[in-house]
């Protein structure tokens, strides 16, 4: 699908009142802007809180981007107290993946990035263990190994912040196999996505599909959500399930959800890509 280049989005989460798409879209007109595409959500109209997405096109905007957000800071987000973001709908945004040997998600995120099928670039794929770099650099992405050695995390972690600060807007956790601290997370300080192999919150932590065949389920399940200290408690973006039945052993169960896993995670990473996933609190609006 081609992009107008003189598109933009608006998105906003803010205390809900009366009066936010009125001054959001006068705004908007007062620029020159034509609105093409608007979505709002409510989580309570009393004391809740308020959230907006709003697409515009005005021509030359990819070059008015600075005047816009302090016009918008200045005029309207101070008076509503919104947290508030203005992108160019053509500025591809910088995916790092990590990984550590299951390959099927990163390969597959790599194939629709290539495609173009995912807006984005791809500028490094981290793993702590080296097994995939020929797969990635034959994609022509630099593969970095940065093993986890016991009681070596702390090490770890600052060589791949090391390699990722300034260099990716988000960092998607392809089956990376390592708990990362929060210390980390902070100090990345960018959104991280990552795909768990159940339908959560059933069977977090390790071992999904050993525990879902123990427990004879005839679901399983994959899960892509935001990536906070607590293990596999983040905010859920997208998730989806494939039926199974007793005959599945649990290999069966993998090679089943695999194909689940790869096509929630790129779902998820789309809508993350096209700023439609608001967090609200534990929760995500997604729109
Ligand atoms: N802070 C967070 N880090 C990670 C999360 C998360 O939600 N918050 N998700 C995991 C991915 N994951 C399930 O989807 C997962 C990964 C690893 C483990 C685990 O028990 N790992 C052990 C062994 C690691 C190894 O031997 O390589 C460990 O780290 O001690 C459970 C669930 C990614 N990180």
């Amino acid at each position: 699908m081609t992009v107008d280049p003189d598109s933009a989005r608006l998105v906003v989460s803010c205390p809900d009142r009366p009066g936010i798409v009125a001054a959001v879209a006068g705004f908007l007109f007062d620029t020159g802007a034509n609105v093409t595409h608007s979505d709002q959500h409510s989580s309570d109209p009393e004391g809740g809180r308020f959230f907006l997405r709003m697409e515009f096109h005005l021509p030359g905007v990819a070059e008015r981007l600075d005047e816009l957000r302090t016009a918008f800071d200045d005029e309207v987000a101070a008076e509503f107290d919104m947290a508030w973001r203005i992108v160019s709908a053509t500025a591809p945004k910088r995916m790092a993946i990590l990984v550590s040997k299951y390959d099927h998600c990163l390969l597959d995120l790599l194939w629709r990035a290539r495609r173009g099928e995912l807006p984005c670039e791809v500028p490094v794929v981290i793993s702590n263990h080296p097994d995939l770099r020929t797969d990635v650099e034959n994609f022509g992405v630099p593969f970095f190994c940065v093993p986890v050695e016991q009681g070596g995390k702390p090490a770890a972690e600052a060589q791949m912040l090391a390699l990722l600060r300034g260099h990716a807007d988000v960092v998607v956790l392809a089956r990376y196999m390592q708990i990362l601290t929060g210390g980390f997370l902070d100090e990345l300080g960018i959104p991280v996505i990552n795909i768990h192999h159940s339908f959560l919150p059933a069977f977090a932590g390790a071992n999904p599909y050993g525990r879902a065949r123990e427990r004879g389920v005839k679901i399983v399940g994959a899960t892509a959500h935001y990536v906070t200290e607590e293990l596999d408690a983040g905010p859920i973006i997208e998730q989806d399930i494939v039926r199974v039945s007793h005959r599945h052993d649990v290999d069966t169960l993998e090679r089943l959800g695999a194909d689940v896993e790869r096509t929630v995670l790129a779902r998820a990473v789309q809508l993350h890509l096209d700023d439609r996933v608001l967090v609200d609190g534990g929760t995500t609006v997604v729109f």
